[in-house]
């Protein structure tokens, strides 16, 4: 990777199905080797924009580099792969005939063996396609995607079907390939999968992007802290009257108060009342995405 252009560059993306405008004006740029989450509700425009990077949808407007290079050229040249959610295998195949079949397609294809130790298949390299689980066909996925090197590997919910052990794997190999400089960006529905593998987090809703940085930094734009204390009998309407108080959830002897100034709610609580045990905590990446989407899901 001796070229400068960032690894992705979109601007002003979009596209529309009839009324529906799936990708609204996109600006993204990723350097080499970052590991970025595409993370969004369903239906937020997601695989669309997924499809435009591969050039498999055409932009209404805007463009799509990937390092400098139209979507078509950097497929053709091997340079960018994907594992998307489904289709694109022959259930009559073995998992070693799909590799072998695929990689024959390539003029400079990775070593079929190597592809299937990397994926975690090279035990069931025997068993035919059909009688995978969806998790191994989600691995034989990965593994195809693995056949041409590319710089950058594109995946639209990876790990569905994978159980916990494929999971960890599956992410140790991806952490594994940026550290030497393959860039990933992969969509997902999984906010512990973004928080723990991404070096950064977009998120989408409705086809634009809402908040782009590391996962703490997503947190802090939707701003706002849980103080959390031991005060028997508490008076829920009092509570939600003290200045900062955004909302009030009361729970046996315990209280919850959501407010964007936790040091004043504190203190309130430490000198105008009974309560004891304050424990301040940022919000959760699952709040900010809510907040941050209007999602309700
Ligand atoms: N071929 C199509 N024809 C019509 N509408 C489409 C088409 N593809 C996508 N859409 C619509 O565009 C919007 C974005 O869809 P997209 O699949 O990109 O979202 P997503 O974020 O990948 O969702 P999910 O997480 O559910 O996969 C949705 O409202 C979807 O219904």
């Amino acid at each position: 990777m001796t070229d400068r252009a960032p690894a992705l560059r979109l601007a002003g993306l979009s596209k529309s199905f009839g009324a529906v405008r799936a990708v609204d004006r996109i600006d993204l740029e990723v350097s080499a080797g970052e590991v970025v989450a595409f993370l969004g509700p369903n239906g937020a425009g997601k695989t669309t924009t997924l499809d435009m990077v591969l050039g498999l949808a055409v932009p209404d407007t805007g463009t799509v580099e990937v390092h400098g290079r139209t979507p078509e050229q950097a497929v053709r040249e091997g340079r960018v792969a994907a594992v998307m959610q489904s289709g694109g295998l022959l259930r009559e195949l073995t998992v070693r005939e799909t590799v072998e079949l695929t990689a024959s397609f390539f003029a400079d294809a990775r070593p079929v063996d190597e592809v299937l130790e990397r994926a975690g298949i090279a035990r069931i390299a025997g068993r035919r396609v059909g009688v995978c689980s969806g998790g191994q066909q989600q691995r034989l996925r990965f593994a195809l995607a693995l056949l041409p090197d590319p710089d950058v590997l594109l995946l639209d919910e990876p790990t569905t079907g994978m159980d916990v052990e494929g999971r960890r794997a599956f992410w140790a190999a991806i952490r594994d390939d940026a550290a030497r400089g393959r860039t990933v960006l992969f969509a997902t529905h999984f906010l512990e999968e973004a928080d723990a593998y991404a070096d950064r987090v977009v998120l989408v809703s409705g086809g634009r992007v809402v908040a782009d940085g590391t996962a703490a930094q997503v947190r802090a734009q939707a701003a706002g802290r849980t103080v959390r204390a031991t005060l028997p009998g508490a008076d829920r309407r009092a509570l939600a009257q003290v200045p900062g108080v955004d909302a009030v959830e009361v729970r046996g002897d315990t209280v919850l108060l959501r407010t964007a100034d936790s040091d004043a709610v504190a203190r309130h609580l430490l000198t105008a009342t009974a309560a004891c045990d304050v424990e301040i905590t940022s919000r959760g990446l699952e709040d900010a995405f809510l907040t941050l989407t209007g999602s309700t899901a």
